[in-house]
């Protein structure tokens, strides 16, 4: 199992944003959170990503509880997850290439062959080779977004993680999108995405989990769910 995810909790204050959560995620799984805002769908995700820390609960990354592990150990587990922030995040004074090469210099102390090869490798899987030599100001959302996910998958990660990936595409570019993460999907990896389109989850996913007031409410295999649309709407009531 890439991801196991054991009984969360998370409040903040007064504030239960995260209850009970508990969900697996395998090898070539696309799970997609959907729920109403405040649901806690970011909060989840932030704290699998080891942005936020839990009030309770356990988190297993390739088998391994990442509660108590020494530092290093620990690291090396995270590397093995990439994430997608909802604005990208790249770096505006780097070109797409340093972007690209940034962290699996630092991590994996790679040459410089080595990395350009890479390089090229993911910018043509996401379609953007021409770009390299090009500053993320001059992409577009939807490129600037291909570029995180090449980024991303610089650091080899078998899990990625994906913030609202569609809120600031236009139709061709969550059509690229889509494409991109069923090729990601055939490759093996496990992704989870955070997102209120229910039209994207249904092209993407393998299993939908929709969240509300903090609590994981229904989890269903896509291949199930014969009226998506009526569920949803039932589902925001
Ligand atoms: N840092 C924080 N401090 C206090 N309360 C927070 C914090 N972050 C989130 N919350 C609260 O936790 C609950 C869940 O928020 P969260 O952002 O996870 O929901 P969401 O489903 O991602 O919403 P949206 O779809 O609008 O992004 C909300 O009631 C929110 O106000």
């Amino acid at each position: 199992m890439l991801l196991e995810v054991k009984s969360l909790f998370k409040s903040y204050k007064q504030v239960q944003a995260v209850s009970d959560v508990s969900f697996t995620l395998d090898r070539g799984d696309v799970l997609s959170i959907i729920g109403p805002s405040g649901s806690g769908k970011s909060t989840l995700l932030k704290l699998i990503a080891n942005l936020e820390s839990s009030s309770s609960g356990d988190i297993l990354i390739l088998g391994e509880s990442i509660q108590g592990l020494e530092k290093k150990r620990k690291q090396f587990l995270y590397q093995k997850m990439g994430f997608i922030f909802q604005d990208f995040a790249l770096f505006d004074h780097m070109t797409v290439k340093e972007n690209l090469e940034l962290a699996p210099r630092l991590v994996y102390k790679k040459d410089k062959n080595e990395l350009s090869n890479e390089t090229d490798r993911l910018l043509k899987l996401v379609g953007l080779l021409d770009k390299k030599d090009s500053y993320p100001i001059t992409l577009s959302g939807g490129q600037k977004q291909r570029i995180a996910i090449a980024r991303a998958l610089a650091t080899q990660p078998e899990i990625l993680l994906f913030d609202e990936p569609t809120s600031a595409l236009d139709v061709k570019s969550i059509d690229d999108l889509v494409e991109i993460i069923l090729k990601l999907k055939a490759d093996n990896i496990g992704i989870l995405i955070v997102t209120h389109d229910l039209r994207f989850a249904k092209m993407v996913s393998s299993r939908l989990l929709f969240m509300k007031n903090s609590s994981i409410i229904f989890s269903e295999n896509i291949q199930n769910i014969d009226n998506l649309d009526g569920i949803f709407d039932d589902f925001l009531k």
